[in-house]
């Protein structure tokens, strides 16, 4: 069976509390997009894992896919071996929580494959064992998450018809190092509210990692002056960065980056 976990884009990030177990508090609306990696998952005499396309850094075992699948052997002992293949084409490091995605469609495939009968909201609760971002993609529709990121809640955005442009500069940005650059605050406007009327997003809504990773590597910053200037209504960094998207009415051009940049343009 093959299936493409495709990326998100986060719409306002709000870090509201550092917790004790080290993680925050936060609250974003996960919008899924479609750039996507392809992954291919068939039953097989023995388990073997390839990967084609961007080269997920370590070894296959430290690989989100392989994780999905030793959290399903936990309770399911008998699985049977697969055979995986993962295409990579969403940037690492970069905000769009590609892993993520691979991890909750690993799970989703495997429910399928196998005849598992999981619900949704049990598959959720595997994929939270597996990353914040992860439950998301199991339902994979825009919602707002709360707590670590795993407490959802579907949210009306309409962004049909509309450009999306995603720049990447060649940085790898580290989540856990993002969070630990910040000072939680409470947010000025509540999210839900904003997020109905995009024409207002550029005034109301934010990303709070945007201010500390600016600081640190202006060279991102200056990709959301220069969408922009090119008409988006709406830019800025996706998560803890380092990609930015811009959103535009009409499409626009993206052949001014330079080349080692990553660039993507699609129409919602
Ligand atoms: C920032 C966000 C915004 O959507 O996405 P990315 O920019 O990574 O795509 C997410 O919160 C990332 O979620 P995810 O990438 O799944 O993070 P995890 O693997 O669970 O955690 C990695 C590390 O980030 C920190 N972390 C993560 C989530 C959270 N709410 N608070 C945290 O402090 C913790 O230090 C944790 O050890
Ligand atoms: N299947 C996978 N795809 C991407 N990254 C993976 C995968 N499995 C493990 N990782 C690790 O997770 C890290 C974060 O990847 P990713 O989720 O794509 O980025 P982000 O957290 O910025 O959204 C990677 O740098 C890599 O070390």
């Amino acid at each position: 069976m093959i299936q493409f976990p495709n990326a998100k884009i986060n719409l306002g990030l709000h870090i509201t509390e550092k917790r004790k177990d080290g993680f925050h508090e936060i609250e974003t609306c996960l919008f899924p997009i479609p750039l996507c990696d392809a992954l291919e998952m068939i039953p097989a005499p023995k388990t073997t894992f390839k990967n084609t396309g961007l080269q997920v850094p370590g070894n296959e075992k430290q690989n989100l896919i392989f994780k999905a699948l030793k959290l399903l052997r936990k309770d399911f002992n008998d699985l049977p071996h697969v055979s995986m293949h993962l295409h990579k084409a969403i940037p690492m490091g970069a905000g769009l929580g590609g892993g993520s995605s691979d991890a909750a469609f690993a799970l989703k495939i495997m429910n399928m494959l196998f005849n598992l009968h999981l619900e949704d909201w049990f598959l959720e609760d595997y994929a939270a064992e597996l990353g914040s971002d992860c439950p998301f993609f199991i339902q994979n529709k825009p919602q707002l998450a709360k707590g670590r990121g795993e407490i959802l809640e579907e949210v009306e955005v309409n962004l049909k018809g509309r450009w999306l442009v995603l720049v990447q500069p060649k940085i790898h940005i580290s989540t856990q190092e993002a969070y630990a650059g910040i000072i939680p605050k409470s947010p000025a406007h509540p999210l839900k509210e904003i997020l109905m009327d995009p024409k207002s997003w550029k005034e109301k809504l934010v990303n709070n990692f945007e201010e500390s990773i600016f600081k640190k590597h202006p060279q991102i910053g200056a990709i959301k002056e220069n969408l922009y200037q090119q008409g988006a209504f709406y830019a800025a960094m996706s998560g803890s960065g380092s990609t930015v998207f811009g959103l535009f009415d009409q499409e626009p051009s993206i052949s001014n980056w330079p080349e080692d940049y990553f660039t993507y343009k699609n129409q919602l």
